[in-house]
């Protein structure tokens, strides 16, 4: 079989973990690469058409029949089903936090005031004001690598990263604080990976099938459940993340929790909501409900003083710093 995958160190390391466990089931396994457009364009992901543009190059080649399977970062994957298309396996997910690489080993505590953390995602951006420590945040994109070395650089004091792709990258050795989703939750989906197939190949469904984590899915499903009711796209200031318990009866529950929130920590709002496991989507879909009752789209409305756009769009991480975008001032 075929497996497309990016080029980016991160989706090759993804792709080659699950083609290893394919070859050790005894599968002739060949890995093609793909440029996508969010590769080799530097604009900001929004003026793209969001992060769905990384799995629509992935997608046109399973189509085409140039590849037969894929490996996608689920929380990159839209939630809009893909028309012909199947995901057929789930794998047990990667701790889904975030984690913190700061200068000088800090944790987010220990940044002082007006410090200055990486991130081009709306999400972390959101939460990390409402923890209302004084710290600036800074648009900034590109791979994991280079988002670290504009620590090493001093560019930012931090960068906040998924703890899943360092983790597979072999460098957790570098994060400084893994981040309590008390403070920041994850992206909905973040650490589970999709494989994707198309869905006349029966055979391969089901060779799949042995990959697939059902308590992960159930997870995924939950979190990715509000992202869809919010209709709030892949690049939203939402947060969300399911865990899979039993309850005193030794049934399996789902318990959800959701952030949404401004970028700039004006508004935040947290909701949590717990039920069966084979109620997932319903779980999710029901908290997405009750964020909106109580007022999530304040959210998403335009701010009273929208954040300056840096001159020239977002810039990539290898170029000159770029201005702030949302500056939280304590107690301004
Ligand atoms: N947005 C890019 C992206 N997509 C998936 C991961 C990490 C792996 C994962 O979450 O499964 C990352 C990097 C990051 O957010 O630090």
């Amino acid at each position: 079989m075929r497996i497309g995958s990016r080029r980016s160190t991160l989706a090759l390391t993804q792709t080659g973990l699950i083609a290893d466990r394919l070859r050790t089931l005894g599968h002739q396994v060949e890995i093609v690469e793909i440029v996508t457009e969010g590769d080799t364009n530097r604009a900001s992901l929004s003026q793209l058409g969001g992060t769905g543009i990384f799995a629509t190059a992935i997608r046109n080649a399973l189509h085409d029949g140039r590849i037969d399977l894929t490996v996608h970062s689920l929380k990159d994957l839209p939630t809009a089903p893909a028309d012909g298309l199947t995901v057929a396996a789930i794998p047990q997910r990667e701790d889904p936090r975030d984690v913190l690489v700061a200068r000088d080993g800090l944790t987010l505590g220990e940044l002082p005031v007006d410090s200055v953390v990486g991130t081009g995602a709306p999400r972390r951006a959101a939460q990390l004001a409402a923890l209302g420590l004084g710290l600036r945040t800074r648009d900034i994109r590109g791979n994991v690598d280079s988002r670290v070395e504009l620590v090493r650089r001093g560019v930012v004091d931090a960068v906040v990263l998924a703890r899943a792709g360092m983790s597979r990258l072999g460098r957790l050795d570098e994060v400084t604080e893994v981040i309590d989703p008390l403070q920041v939750l994850p992206a909905p989906g973040q650490g589970a990976l999709a494989l994707e197939i198309r869905t006349a190949d029966t055979q391969l469904h089901e060779a799949l099938h042995v990959l697939d984590h059902p308590d992960t899915r159930a997870a995924v499903t939950a979190e990715r459940a509000v992202l869809a009711r919010l209709e709030a796209g892949c690049a939203a200031p939402l947060g969300a993340l399911a865990e899979i318990s039993e309850d005193l009866d030794g049934r399996l529950e789902v318990s959800l929790r959701a952030f949404v929130g401004r970028l700039d920590g004006s508004f935040e709002l947290r909701r949590s909501m717990t039920g069966p496991l084979d109620k997932a989507e319903r779980i999710g879909h029901d908290l997405a409900q009750q964020l909106l009752d109580d007022g999530a789209l304040e959210a998403f409305a335009p701010s009273d003083h929208p954040p300056e756009p840096p001159p020239g769009g977002h810039l990539p991480t290898d170029a000159n710093p770029v201005t702030d975008i949302h500056h939280q001032r304590r107690g301004a």
